[in-house]
């Protein structure tokens, strides 16, 4: 399989970013730069560290401070600081009981009074610790969800998601990744962060103080370094670099795929439809049953054998490994040299006391090194987190209260206002955002669509009439051209008041994870609660022929489509007998059909449409999947609420619609090529002709050019 590089030169590859095939995976990562300051930092990563520090840390602390109140605030800080030297302290109060008992051992007393209040310290240590951590822990069980998570989160991803447009939407890297979870890590993670630096601090500072005033002091603090300082540097951690990691080995690829067809719902009607078993399995156990594991090893051997030289193996251990054991072997040296150095040295000093707490404190100081560096990669993770979180909190777009409204204020009241919406097309040239091959999927395309018309849009699959209404219905911005909306250009309105405006109906709409009636009334989100509320959805479910459906719903229009939330169960699958009852009572929601789901939908158009503030309805091949009649009476009733809006119909079956509209613009490969009514169409015996007339030989039943015979059926 051809790697995807995207836009990627191969020269940009190698000059900024490296690659690794690692067992089954290709892992692309940042290089690592080659000036490394102390925690393997270069010094733009100071810098952005420093950033990060101002733009979103700080703030983060003061909200986090404000949703906590200060008490609930200065307990969690106090908390972390006293985590943070509590090791130390509890060493030095260790360090001055052990003396005490050498000393206790050299003069054949005890001196009671100092080791009893060594112990009534090393009490309190204890006692302050665990009062402080129960205190933190049991506020904030009970608070966090309410004053951090609600607040601050749950109302943010949302807010986030919706400031984007299609356009935006449609390139992955713009769409924001906040989980609300990952801010309370964040938070956590900062804090953990300070107190093991703290911690270090502090075992740095003991161990000064032990050395103090002896003459290799300094040179045996440097040796309790150089093992985690060594294996910082020469261990490579997938994790500190930006990357990307995906499966290149085509075996695998085609063995998850098969595996996916095979043990998902979504293509269980196409395996049995396509009795697709034997080839899944490759026939073998399904000829000798009865099915035993043992029949299924020879395939499993033969996919265990060409994945053998690329272990699926996680990547991030694969990249981590190192190839010889010499660092190993280098790292557990320098690990005893602190050890080694005081043995030499210190021979005339040597007291086992002295030895047990460097023991004790190197060890110490080696695991909270370990931690800084395992947590440094937690934490760039959190402030990438916070990043994006702050990110989008961004001040209030100004620029859209420049815009004009829309509709605009009547000049002349006087004058009968115009219920539909005048569109032209001048010179449109479209292209997808990020489309691969950058093609124009529209080409100079030009047309008036006087306000009030109903207009047809023709043309074969693939010649650009949905990107035409996406563009009219202001979801993307034209690559080229303009768009006149009531003779002045789109973007001189403001966007929201034209989508207000607009109600579009596609064959891709979806029912939302809502019950039936907020699914219609969605349709027009300003309508507030009231008594004519109901009988408007109710109304609407009539117009867009979705009565029926409805009414065979156990809860009618209070019926969820969707239930959301996960069902935990202690067993996959439950048991049968009532607890699995129960759990597939939980799980069941109405199984609509393509037909039954477009009518719910139509019926939240229709809702739109009697909120008064439409002036152009779209609808572009809604009733795909519906029988005839559905079809015929759905654009019967879309008519009759016309008015004076401005319709505009996408449809392959036209027919019997064409006769009613006041322009049909045809399409072939994203160029408008004709315009005009039925008749005029019909005369210029052209593309509109074309498509006109295979719709009709359909009907004449003529099949001397039918392809049939590819098939073998008739000479069958
Ligand atoms: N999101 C997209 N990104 C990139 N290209 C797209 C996208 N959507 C559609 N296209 C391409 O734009 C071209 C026109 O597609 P469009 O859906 O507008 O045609 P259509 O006339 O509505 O077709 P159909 O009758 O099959 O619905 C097609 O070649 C299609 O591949």
């Amino acid at each position: 399989m051809p790697e995807k590089t995207g836009t990627v030169t191969a020269d940009e590859l190698h000059s900024t970013l490296a690659e690794a095939y690692l067992g089954v995976w290709r892992v692309v990562y940042t290089r690592v730069p080659s000036l490394q300051l102390p925690g393997g930092q270069s010094i733009d990563d100071w810098k952005r560290g420093y950033n990060y520090l101002r733009t979103c840390v700080y703030p983060f602390f003061l909200d986090a401070q404000r949703l906590f109140g200060p008490c609930l605030f200065s307990l969690y800080v106090l908390n972390h600081l006293w985590s943070g030297i509590e090791g130390a302290l509890l060493l030095y109060l260790l360090n001055e009981l052990l003396k005490q008992i050498e000393l206790a051992y050299i003069r054949g007393t005890p001196d009671v009074w100092a080791i009893g209040s060594i112990l009534s310290m090393r009490l309190l240590c204890v006692g302050v610790a665990a009062l402080v951590r129960w205190l933190s822990r049991r506020s904030f069980k009970v608070n966090r969800s309410k004053i951090f998570d609600v607040p601050l989160l749950i109302t943010l991803p949302p807010a986030a998601h919706l400031s984007l447009d299609l356009a935006a939407y449609s390139d992955s890297s713009n769409r924001p990744n906040i989980d609300p979870a990952k801010a309370w890590d964040a938070f956590r993670e900062i804090f953990g962060t300070f107190s093991v630096a703290f911690t270090t601090i502090s075992h740095i500072a003991f161990i000064w103080n032990m050395t103090r005033g002896q003459e290799d002091g300094l040179t045996f603090a440097f040796l309790c370094l150089a093992r985690p300082l060594f294996t910082h540097i020469f261990t490579r951690n997938i994790w500190s670099t930006n990357f990307i990691l995906y499966a290149v080995n085509p075996n695998y690829l085609r063995s998850l795929a098969l595996n996916t067809i095979a043990t998902t719902k979504q293509f269980k009607q196409e395996v049995l439809s396509g009795s697709l078993e034997e080839y899944l399995q490759d026939g073998r156990c399904l000829r000798c049953p009865p099915i035993c594991i043992t029949h299924f090893l020879p395939e499993f051997q033969e996919v265990a054998n060409t994945l053998e030289a690329s272990p699926d193996e996680f990547p991030s251990e694969l990249f981590s490994t190192n190839p010889t054991p010499l660092p190993d072997i280098i790292k557990d040296i320098l690990g005893d040299l602190p050890l080694v150095r005081f043995s030499l040295l210190q021979r005339k000093r040597f007291s086992i006391t002295s030895l047990a707490m460097y023991q004790r404190t190197t060890t110490s100081l080696r695991s909270t090194i370990d931690q800084i560096i395992y947590e440094r990669t937690a934490l760039h993770e959190s402030l990438h987190h916070l990043e994006v979180l702050y990110g989008y909190i961004k001040p209030r777009d100004t620029k859209a209260d420049c815009l004009l409204p829309y509709p605009l204020p009547d000049s002349d009241p006087e004058e009968p206002k115009k219920e539909g919406m005048a569109i032209s097309a001048r010179n449109l040239s479209f292209c997808y955002p990020r489309s691969p091959d950058q093609r124009l999927v529209l080409k100079d395309v030009t047309f008036d669509i006087p306000a009030s018309s109903l207009v047809v849009i023709v043309g074969a699959n693939g010649s650009g009439k949905s990107s035409l209404v996406k563009l009219l219905c202001s979801l993307y911005n034209p690559t080229l051209g303009t768009i006149l909306i009531d003779g002045k250009s789109a973007n001189e309105y403001r966007r929201q008041d034209l989508r207000r405006a607009t109600a579009v109906l596609t064959q891709d709409h979806l029912l939302f994870p809502l019950s039936i009636s907020e699914n219609i009334s969605i349709g027009d989100p300003s309508c507030e609660d009231s008594p004519e509320k109901m009988e408007r959805i109710r109304i609407a479910a009539k117009m867009g022929g979705a009565e029926q459906v409805i009414e065979k719903l156990a809860h009618g229009f209070e019926e969820m489509t969707r239930r959301m939330g996960s069902l935990y169960t202690s067993e996959e699958p439950p048991p049968p007998g009532p607890l699995k009852d129960i759990a597939d009572a939980v799980e069941e929601y109405p199984d609509f059909s393509g037909g039954e789901t477009q009518r719910l939908v139509a019926s939240r158009t229709f809702m739109r449409l009697s909120s008064g503030s439409v002036k152009l309805v779209v609808a572009d091949e809604p009733t795909s999947a519906m029988d005839p009649e559905g079809e015929f009476e759905l654009f019967e009733a879309l008519r009759k609420v016309k008015g004076g809006k401005t319709m505009i119909f996408i449809t392959h079956r036209f027919g019997h619609l064409t006769k009613y509209a006041d322009l049909i613009l045809c399409l072939r490969d994203g160029e408008l090529v004709e315009s005009g009514v039925h008749d005029e169409l019909m005369d210029k015996k052209g593309e509109y002709y074309r498509l006109y007339d295979i719709q009709a030989s359909a009907f004449r039943m003529d099949t001397s050019s039918s392809p049939v015979e590819y098939y073998g059926s008739e000479s069958e």
